[in-house]
C-alpha cells in the first residue's frame, strides 16, 4: 500500500511510539489525525509537524480511547476534514496496576472501540475504502510479565482481537487488514518510575529491572519502522510482530 493520499488515525499520537508511528507516516507521505488526552504536548508536536510537513498534512483532536462519544466525535472529523480513513493505528496505552480497571478500559476496550468506530467508516461493505488496522500490543500480550499480570492481560486480549478480527474481516470481505506489534522494551516515559506503577506486585520490581537489563531496549523509530512494514506490505493480515533490541520476527501460533 503506496501511503500518499491516505489517512491515517493514530491514537496515543502526542508523545513516544505513537509519535514515532506519526512521524513515520507523515514522511512517507499520508496525512495523520493525532488523537490524544494530552492537549499541550500534541499541541506542540503538531506545530512543529506543520512546519515540517505543511499544515494540510496534520490534525490534532482531542479524544480520550476510553469514551465510545469521543471516538465517534474523531472519526466523523477525519471524515469531514480528509475524506476517509486508510490506515488506523489503536497504539493508545498505560502501565498501571493500581488502577487496573483504567488499564483494561484504555489498553483492551479503547483498542475495541476504535476499531469498531472506525470499521464503520473504512469497512468497504458499508461505503468505506477498506485499509489496514495496526495494533500496538507488547510482548506481554505473547507471554507473562510476572510484576503486571493486568497488563498483560490487555495485551493478550489485543493479540487475540486483532487475530480474530483479520480471520473475519477476510472471510467477511470488509477489505481490511488486521496486524498487531508486540515490542519489547521501548525507551520513552512509558518506562519512567515503573515501580510506582506495579500495585500489589511492585515487590517483584528486581525481576523486571533484571529482564530489562537483559533484553535491552528499543528505540521509537524501530517500533515505528515495524509498523510502517506491517501498513505497507499487503500480503500481511493477521500477522503478530515481535520487536526486540537484536530484530524481530513474525510470531507462529498454534493452528485451530
Ligand atoms: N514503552 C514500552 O516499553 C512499550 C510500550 N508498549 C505500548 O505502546 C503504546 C504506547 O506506549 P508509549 O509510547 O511507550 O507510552 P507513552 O506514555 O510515552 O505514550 C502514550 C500516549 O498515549 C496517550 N494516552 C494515554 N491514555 C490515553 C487515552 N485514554 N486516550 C488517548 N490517549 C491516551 C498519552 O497521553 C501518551 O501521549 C502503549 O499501548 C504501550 O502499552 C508496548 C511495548 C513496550
Ligand atoms: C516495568 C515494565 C514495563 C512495561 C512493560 C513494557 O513497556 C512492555 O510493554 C513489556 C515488555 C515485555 C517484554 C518481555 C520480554 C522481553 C524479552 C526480550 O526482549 C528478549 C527476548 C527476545 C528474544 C525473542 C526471540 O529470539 O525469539
Amino acid at each position: 500500500m503506496a501511503l500518499s493520499g491516505k489517512t491515517a488515525v493514530v491514537t496515543g499520537a502526542a508523545m513516544g511510539i505513537g509519535q514515532a508511528i506519526t512521524e513515520k507516516l507523515l514522511h512517507n507521505g499520508a496525512k495523520v489525525v493525532l488523537l490524544d488526552v494530552n492537549e499541550s504536548a500534541a499541541k506542540t508536536l503538531v506545530e512543529n509537524l506543520s512546519k515540517q510537513y505543511g499544515q494540510d498534512r496534520t490534525l490534532f483532536l482531542s479524544c480520550n480511547v476510553e469514551s465510545e462519544e469521543q471516538l465517534k466525535a474523531a472519526f466523523e472529523k477525519t471524515v469531514d476534514t480528509f475524506g476517509g480513513i486508510d490506515i488506523l493505528c489503536n497504539n493508545a496505552g498505560i502501565l498501571n496496576e493500581n488502577e487496573w480497571e483504567k488499564s483494561v478500559s484504555i489498553n483492551l476496550l479503547g483498542v475495541i472501540r476504535g476499531t469498531y468506530v472506525a470499521l464503520q467508516h473504512m469497512n468497504k461493505l458499508s461505503g468505506g475504502r477498506g485499509g489496514v488496522v495496526v495494533n500496538t500490543a507488547s510482548m506481554a500480550g505473547l507471554g507473562p510479565l510476572i510484576t503486571c499480570p493486568v497488563y498483560t492481560a490487555t495485551k493478550h486480549g489485543v493479540v487475540g482481537f486483532t487475530r480474530a478480527m483479520a480471520g473475519a474481516s477476510a472471510a467477511s470481505g470488509y477489505g481490511i487488514r488486521f496486524n498487531v506489534i508486540c515490542p519489547s522494551f521501548v525507551q520513552t516515559e512509558f518506562l519512567s518510575d515503573p515501580n510506582s506503577k506495579m500495585g500489589q506486585f511492585s515487590h517483584l520490581a528486581d525481576v523486571i529491572e533484571q529482564m530489562i537489563s537483559k533484553a535491552g531496549t528499543l528505540n521509537v523509530s524501530d517500533v515505528a519502522e515495524s509498523v510502517l512494514e506491517m501498513v505497507t506490505d499487503e500480503t500481511k493480515n493477521g500477522e503478530a510482530l515481535m520487536i526486540f533490541s537484536k530484530g524481530k520476527h513474525y510470531v507462529t501460533f498454534p493452528s485451530m
